[in-house]
């Protein structure tokens, strides 16, 4: 497996009056060629703040160290601004949530979208409006010539997202950075949204990194998922070990929160409390306030990082062999019997 992208120890620091705004404490993440990776987790828990850090998009007052940061085996942390521009757009591409304040309100739709190959591939003229037209149409978008001379209002919010995918893709990048793209459409248009992204990802072999604080939104995406709290990565697995053996109680509060048409539930779980100010200097485990399966050493050391298969690891002191007995929530520990079941039937060799 190759990995195309390699985070170690990112640490991310604004000032602030307030005092130091501690967005990104300590961050491990790779992302393996052709995958998907989800990165989940509530709002402000330093998702975005990560993966800008990656493409060195940061205001200019942030403090950014990492004991790796590299793309293809290159240091990101080392690279000129130049250098940085040239990877931003043509090889690692950026999808924002909101695509009425990411485009340009006064630009046709056709010329944003070429913006990307004049600036990374020089290329103009017919080539560049065939090109663009090529890309209107790879995303769904109806009429390329009439698309291509709109300018954003005239779109739908649907439309401007597939715009934006085309803006992201038409200089056929490595990776894709999809932020939170579906969060303001409908769920009819989420679905079809992310069945596009789906789509491009097995026609141009493209590795992502899909942002979101909805764990519901990347079941379908995600081959693995790493989920976010306070500026920490808590528990990353594949997307059967996060949906199926769920091992952080965050991540089950997160599950919980699903909705769940299946479900007897009638009210969906929301998360008790607040994640802690980014201002604070954390003792002992950030989620411990909130959890209630805190232990005592919860509130006075930081959990270490336990690994309970080669592609599943945890932050939680319930994992220490130490822990006492716990038992999770029902909806968790039907999740672990369809898991174990699986488990189960699949067949040995040797
Ligand atoms: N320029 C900045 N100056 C100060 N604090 C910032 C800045 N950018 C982000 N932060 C803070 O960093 C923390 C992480 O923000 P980030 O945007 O990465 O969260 P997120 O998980 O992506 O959430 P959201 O979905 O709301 O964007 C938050 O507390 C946020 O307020």
């Amino acid at each position: 497996m190759t990995t195309i992208i390699e985070i170690k120890n990112l640490q991310v620091t604004f000032p602030d009056d307030g005092g130091p705004v501690h967005a990104v404490r300590g961050v491990d993440l790779t992302l393996n060629q052709g995958e998907t990776l989800a990165l989940v987790g509530e709002s402000g828990s330093g998702k975005s703040v990560t993966t800008h850090a990656l493409l060195n998009i940061l205001p200019k007052d942030a403090q950014v160290s990492a004991d790796k940061l590299q793309f293809n085996g290159q240091d990101l942390l080392g690279l000129s601004q130049r250098d940085i521009n040239q990877i931003r757009g043509s090889k690692i591409s950026l999808i924002f949530q909101d695509p009425l304040s990411a485009l340009n309100p006064t630009m046709r739709i056709g010329k944003q979208i070429g913006e990307a190959l004049r600036f990374h591939a020089h290329v103009r003229g017919t080539a560049l409006k065939q090109a663009v037209h090529a890309e209107i149409e790879a995303v769904g978008l109806p009429d390329p010539q009439l698309i291509a001379r709109k300018y954003p209002h005239e779109l739908s919010g649907g439309q401007r997202q597939r715009v934006m995918i085309a803006i992201a893709l038409i200089a056929h990048p490595q990776v894709l950075i999809a932020d939170e793209p579906t969060t303001a459409l409908d769920v009819t248009l989420q679905a079809k949204i992310i069945a596009l992204i789906k789509a491009q990802k097995q026609q141009r072999d493209l590795s992502i990194i899909f942002i979101t604080h909805d764990l519901g939104v990347v079941a379908n995406i995600a081959d693995r998922v790493a989920i976010m709290y306070a500026g920490q990565i808590v528990e990353v697995g594949t997307a059967e070990e996060i949906f199926y053996n769920p091992q952080h109680p965050y991540t089950w509060g997160l599950l919980d929160s699903v909705p769940d048409p299946d479900s007897q539930r009638e009210t969906l779980f929301t998360l008790p409390g607040n994640p802690p100010d980014p201002h604070e200097e954390l003792v002992g485990d950030a989620f411990a306030p909130r959890n209630p399966y805190a232990l005592a050493i919860d509130f006075q050391e930081e959990p270490p990082l336990t690994q309970v298969s080669t592609t599943h690891f945890v932050r939680s002191w319930l994992l220490d062999p130490q822990a006492p007995a716990y038992e999770p929530p029902a909806s968790i520990r039907e999740r672990w019997a369809i898991y174990q079941q699986d488990q189960r039937e699949v067949p040995t060799h040797g």
